[in-house]
């Protein structure tokens, strides 16, 4: 990427490097007034020389352009910034950090040769050297790195020796953080290095409590050399205990104990999911990670998605475990009866070693070898969505959303009457089930169990909803994930039992078969008459695929024509958002797809906001759709999304019949049960209602976050709504006509010692200086209120007069990930020039100035503040990671500047404001 052309530049408007504070530098002369000298950097923070607060995830990735191969040598993470916030170290990693240096940063990237433990291979220059050995099938552990997430570098299980071509000396290094040069030299076996392992493996265990470590002592060999498909160290770490574990949420189950405080859960569930529930500020030895609020989980606007779960390496945050629950059923005599969803028989092939095609139609037969009576093809149900939500489309043309229903009742309630009222496919299941299906059995529906295999976590909870029952009862009894499923079959290849004790030890007591093989089960079909379905509901597992398949019935019906071509490729594919535009016959339709929780809540804002229009969204809350759901397979390869969709397309593309509306038994169901779609009797068993259930925010300090713990609020977490004080929140003041011009002064006054500080971070290291920005402020007798920049609320950035924007660049000269949406908001065209007019604000970047950008990010930032009407009270800082003394003098100097402009700006404010006052 060239420095000129990057995608941060705003995209039009003029050129402005004016400062714009001339007109009040002009009022300041002419207002004389005093102070102007004094020192305004605060004072020295307690303990700040203490070198306990550090920095992580430096000396990863570097700028892909091509230059000379040269080779630098920073260090793996930053080491300690003296004066930073103690919360800072809680971002950090075990212990010590590394003194080494780790070589590994090029800007050439291209073929080149390397030796990994004495043999040669050919690799790109560039690629994260972990990346290549996995590739290279050479083992080496990891616990907070995936290939899915950002790198953190936090837990340097992954360290190697390397060295480049000339050097003598070997030095350690982070695989994660570190990027392959032309002739590099690796090593993953030393004495240092076993050393070195044995160590961190020490620490982790220490930090994962008691039986961890022997674990990891009596098997530690095995993680290190025989590291293969299962590159976790899940195997080794997930011991079920029951100490200190947050039962609290109805879908997933968090065990402190287990935690290894890799924060990969942090990581995901903001980066993915959107949702920012975890945090590793402010957490202590005892609570690892702190969640929203300082609640337990259940009382967050947690919804339940499990992308927690998926990532998490050490089993401390799995699903709640419903095997015994439906074993403890078929020991009752319940008529056992089982639906698949279209994903869940594709994580259950992974799982089971199914790898044809053709061996996904064993998945009936092994689960009536699991001892259910009737299998049911969840497929069947979603055609039957398709029937009704296509009616229903057709009826209302505007935005029908169908996402995680919890998402919208706790985050987005307002969005409620957009909300497509048609039931999911596995509650239209289970209400069949029930009501249906009992009575073509001559069985009463509390006779049967009706239980759920599904690629998601959340529908544990949905199952769980009072609107979704009937006689009392509810209609599906029990939803099992496809990782609780497959661990099911102890003696397959990938479940050694060790996850799952418990249903092992009950299906011994039930003597039912103790070793099911997958490879010598026989194939079978699903049963009817809830069990034959088409193509289309094959694709409701892959992002885009409802939407597809709704069409499909939605063209026929709405134009009475065939339509001209199955496919709608414009609206596949796995990114977050995809967007398009339909004609059914004269009908332009404006149709969005989005998946992943941070995307669909960038959509959402965008809709809310009036920037985006649609007439019909398909809304996946998991990354890629259901594919990527919460109860999947756990997995390291980095293209299993992408695996699975083109699973599940060739499934669709072998389909005899690929439209919903074109089901046999659909049709033969309304006929004989239903009346049509949308019929009354549809709109009972069918359908359901939502009920607003946002999470009430606290307007103090709780008392503790769990059991009575010890615990502090980090104001990171304390940026509702009614925190944010642009000018226009709740803890302003609200306006008074009867307030005396006295009381107006006291409130002006008051507004004018608010100040916000935004901070973007991708590691935490823009975190920790924004505190340090809070805490000075506080010392000279501010307002302050620390923000994350994504999570602004944009129709209140417009009233922001006072701010610091402390901002990070990563990945050659963006945003981090969680400001990107904002930025690219921001940059906008569509903004007025004098949008931020009333605005008067300052930046400091952090970056690293072997990086091509810069501290791109942070630029782009100020220019496009200053384009936008706001005016600069100081030059923007650049702290710059490869000075001799980190951020620290440039901090200094910034400080020195930005206190002082502000002083002097408040002085303006209130002599113009004593003026008016005085006529
Ligand atoms: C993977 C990676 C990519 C980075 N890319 C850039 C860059 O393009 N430009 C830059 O100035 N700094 C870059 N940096 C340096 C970071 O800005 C620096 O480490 C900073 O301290 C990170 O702050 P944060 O923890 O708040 O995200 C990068 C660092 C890493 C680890």
């Amino acid at each position: 990427m060239g420095s000129g052309a990057s995608r941060y530049e705003p995209r039009s408007h003029d050129e402005s490097d004016d400062e714009s504070t001339s007109s009040e530098g002009e009022q300041k002369a002419k207002l004389d007034k005093k102070g102007s000298n004094v020192d305004l950097i605060p004072p020295a923070t307690p303990g700040a020389d203490d070198g306990r607060s550090t920095i992580a995830g430096e000396g990863a990735r570097k700028t892909r352009t091509i230059r000379e191969p040269t080779v630098r040598e920073p260090t793996i993470r930053e080491p300690t910034i003296h004066g930073f916030d103690d919360d800072a170290a809680s971002q950090g990693t075990y212990g010590d950090p590394f003194d080494d240096q780790c070589l590994g940063q090029t800007t050439y990237s291209g073929p080149c040769k390397i030796t990994v433990n004495g043999i040669e291979h050919v690799t790109q220059a560039g690629k994260l050297i972990l990346e290549v050995l996995r590739e290279k099938g050479v083992p080496v552990p990891s616990l907070c790195w995936h290939p899915r997430l950002p790198t953190v570098g936090k837990c340097k299980l992954c360290a190697v020796e390397m060295k480049d071509g000339h050097s003598p000396d070997w030095k350690k290094a982070c695989a994660c953080a570190s990027v392959i040069t032309p002739d590099m030299q690796i090593r993953t076996e030393s004495h240092d290095l076993r050393q070195h392992l044995a160590e961190t493996l020490k620490k982790i265990a220490h930090a994962q409590k008691s039986a961890g470590f022997y674990i990891i002592r009596g098997l530690f060999d095995k993680a290190v050399h025989h590291y293969n498909d299962t590159p976790d160290l899940q195997r080794l770490f997930g011991l079920a205990r029951h100490a200190q574990v947050d039962n609290s949420n109805q879908a997933i189950v968090l065990d402190v104990e287990a935690c290894t405080e890799c924060s990969r859960c942090v990581t995901v569930c903001r980066e993915v999911s959107g949702m920012n529930i975890y945090s590793m500020v402010g957490a202590t030895a005892e609570f690892p990670i702190v969640k929203q609020y300082g609640r337990l989980i259940g009382d967050t606007e947690c919804v339940a998605c499990g992308q927690c779960a998926v990532f998490c390496p050490s089993g401390a945050i799995q699903e709640q475990n419903d095997v015994a629950a439906v074993v403890q059923a078929m020991q009752a005599g319940k008529v056992m009866v089982a639906g698949v969803a279209p994903s869940s028989r594709i994580g259950l092939g992974e799982m089971l070693g199914l790898t044809r095609p053709a061996d996904l139609n064993k998945v009936p037969s092994l689960l009536r070898a699991l001892g259910f009576q009737f299998v049911f093809d969840t497929n069947f149900t979603a055609d039957l969505t398709i029937m009704e939500e296509g009616h229903e489309l057709l009826g209302r043309i505007k935005a029908a959303m169908r996402p995680n229903g919890e998402f919208v009742m706790k985050v987005y309630p307002e969005l409620l009457p957009h909300l497509s009222t048609a039931r999911s496919p596995q509650q239209m299941l289970g209400s069949l089930v029930k009501n249906y299906f009992a009575r073509k059995l001559g069985r009463r529906p509390d006779e049967i169990c009706y239980v759920s295999i599904m690629p998601c976590t959340a529908k544990k909870q949905e199952c769980k909803r009072p609107q979704l029952r009937t006689e009392g009862l509810p209609d599906v009894d029990y939803v099992l994930t496809v990782r609780e499923t497959a661990a099911w079959f102890p003696l397959t290849r990938k479940c050694t039992g060790m996850f799952c004790p418990r249903p092992v030890r009950l299906i011994k007591e039930l003597e039912m078969p103790f070793s099911i093989r997958p490879e010598t089960t026989e194939e079978s079909a699903y049963d009817n008459p809830l069990g034959t379905a088409t193509g289309a509901a094959q694709l409701f597992g892959v992002s885009g695929g409802v939407m597809e398949a709704a069409l499909r019935t939605a063209y026929e019906l709405y134009t009475q024509q065939q339509l001209p071509r199955l496919t709608f490729h414009e609206i596949r594919g796995l990114e977050g958002l995809r967007t398009s535009t339909v004609m059914m016959g004269n009908l332009e339709l404006r149709v969005a797809v989005v998946s992943g929780g941070a995307a669909v809540r960038r959509l959402v804002d965008d809709i809310l906001s009036n920037r985006a229009q649609y007439h019909f969204i398909e809304v996946m809350f998991c990354p890629g759709g259901c594919l990527g759901g919460g109860g999947m397979p756990r997995s390291e390869n980095p293209h299993v999304l992408e695996d699975r969709a083109a699973r599940i397309y060739g499934i669709e593309e072998r389909s005899v019949i690929r439209k919903s509306h074109e089901n046999p038994q659909i049709r033969a169901l309304y006929e004989d049960f239903l009346g049509e779609p949308l019929s009354p009797l549809a709109h009972r068993l069918l359908h359901t209602t939502y009920t607003p259930r946002p999470v009430p925010k606290p307007t103090s300090l709780p008392g503790g976050a769990l059991a009575g713990a010890p615990f502090v609020l980090p104001d990171v977490l304390r940026s509702g709504p009614e925190d944010h004080t642009d000018g226009s929140s709740c803890r302003t003041a609200s306006t008074n006509d009867d307030r005396t011009a006295e009381e107006e002064e006291v409130v002006a006054a008051r507004e004018a010692k608010k100040l916000s500080i935004f901070y973007a971070t991708q590691t935490g290291n823009a975190l920790a200086v924004a505190k340090l920005v809070v805490k000075a402020a506080r010392q000279l007798g501010y307002d302050p209120v620390l923000q994350d920049l994504g999570k602004t609320d944009r129709a209140k950035f417009g009233k922001v007069r006072q701010a610091v924007f402390v901002v990070s660049t990563f990945w050659d000269g963006h945003f981090p990930e969680h400001a990107r949406g904002f930025w690219d908001w921001l940059s906008q065209p569509f903004h007025d020039r004098r949008y931020l007019k009333l605005m008067r604000y300052s930046v400091f970047g952090l970056g690293n100035s072997t990086f091509e950008l810069f501290n791109h990010a942070a630029r782009c930032l100020d220019k496009r503040l200053l384009e936008l009407g706001a005016k600069r009270l100081s030059p923007i800082g650049e702290g710059d990671y490869e000075a001799k003394d980190r951020y620290r003098g440039t901090f200094k100097t910034w400080s020195k500047s930005f206190w002082r402009s502000l002083q002097q700006h408040q002085q303006v404010q209130a002599a113009l404001r004593a003026k008016a006052a005085t006529g």
